[in-house]
């Protein structure tokens, strides 16, 4: 990216969305490359303009992204408002369009008639195919906590955005010695599995860890010894259930307490089809089975609830890629070329 090129970061418009992509820091690093950072105003968002200011950025109105200049790349997490239609930029954004999800084609739209771009954030993949920034390891994170507080009768609704170091405090502070709980991580070696695992340390919770080699041949009365499961797993194919109608009555059972990070409540690869819908912010766990107790915790926007720590670790992955928009590295090429082939499709 020259200097003449300006990233300009929008203010996010969604409930709750405190998160950002770019944190001031790393803005900091940006203008000292040349790259002129332009922030938007946003109250919601977990760093104050002041910071972005301190670091050398241009701060403009909240939703002026339309008036960006052509060359400008405008850059966030959702789908921008409505402050216009028709989108005329290069935009950076999760744009959920490419794997048939409803509203997919619309996104596509607003960029076929603006003659702008997505350089959607999902694709930002490697010479391997592998995503090289996401959310992860605080959705494990956080989903193991919520997990934990709620076996624990700690649990407060409705949920709120917090810090790690009140997260951890709450976690340290309704542990007991030695342990009442025990955990089972299913997909520990990804990165919301090692979030998951990470969080159940500080929770002083011993937790057994399995990847695909221990679910290939499942032990499911191991599995259901446990109190806590969290499920990490990412599938890019439909398989065998973890837990299926029959565990739910199993009077052995001690598995209470159940916190889906994956989510894939609705859709054919969901591996927890005793559970077929999310959960909330206002009413985070939701019960299966009384007798035994099964509860589900399946909230689908898990890092927002911890915006800074999320936002910093997901900013340090970007920035680097931020750096070669210019020079348009394979990472953006391939993004460009996935984009173009979306947009061949719609018809
Ligand atoms: N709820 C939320 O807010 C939220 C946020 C971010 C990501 N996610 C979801 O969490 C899931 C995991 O994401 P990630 O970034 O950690 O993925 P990842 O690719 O880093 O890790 C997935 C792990 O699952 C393992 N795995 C695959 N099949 C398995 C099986 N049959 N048994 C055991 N392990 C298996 C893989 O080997 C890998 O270690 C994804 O579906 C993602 O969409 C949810």
């Amino acid at each position: 990216m020259t200097s003449t090129i300006g990233l300009w970061l929008r203010r996010e418009a969604s409930p709750h969305e405190e998160r950002t992509p770019l944190v001031p820091g790393d803005a900091a690093a940006l203008v000292g490359a040349g790259v002129e950072v332009v922030v938007e105003e946003a109250a919601q968002r977990a760093f104050a303009a002041e910071e972005y200011a301190a670091a050398g950025c241009r701060i403009v109105p909240a939703d002026s992204w339309p008036d960006a200049p052509p060359e400008a790349v405008v850059l966030g997490l959702k789908e921008p408002t409505r402050a216009a239609e028709a989108l005329a930029h290069r935009h950076i954004f999760f744009g959920h369009a490419y794997k048939g999800q409803v509203d997919g084609p619309r996104v596509l739209r607003r960029f076929t008639s603006g003659g702008g771009t997505l350089l959607d954030l999902e694709e930002l993949v490697d010479d391997a195919g592998r995503r090289v920034i996401a959310f992860g390891f605080w959705a494990g994170y956080v989903g193991a906590a919520l997990a934990v507080l709620h076996h624990r009768g700690e649990l407060a609704a409705p949920l709120r955005s917090t810090t790690r170091a009140e997260l951890d405090a709450r976690l340290r502070a309704t542990s007991s010695e030695p342990s009442a709980e025990r955990a089972v991580v299913l997909g520990a070696l990804g990165r919301s599995g090692r979030g998951a695992v990470e969080a159940l340390g500080v929770a002083g919770v011993p937790t057994t860890e399995w990847d695909i080699a221990e679910t290939a041949d499942l032990d499911r009365a191991a599995l259901l010894a446990h109190d806590i499961l969290v499920n990490a797993v990412f599938s890019a194919e439909p398989g065998p259930p973890f837990l299926a109608a029959p565990d739910l009555a199993d009077p052995g059972r001690a598995l209470a307490t159940v916190s889906d990070v994956t989510c894939d409540v609705t859709s054919e690869l969901n591996r927890l089809p005793v559970n077929d819908r999310i959960t909330t912010w206002d009413e985070p766990a939701r019960r299966l089975h009384a007798d035994p107790v099964l509860d589900v915790v399946a909230i689908d926007n898990l890092p927002s609830l911890l915006p800074r720590e999320a936002s910093t670790t997901f900013s340090a992955g970007l920035t680097p890629h931020l750096l070669t928009l210019a020079a348009d590295s394979p990472v953006w090429t391939r993004s460009r070329a996935r984009f173009a082939d979306a947009v061949t499709g719609l018809g």
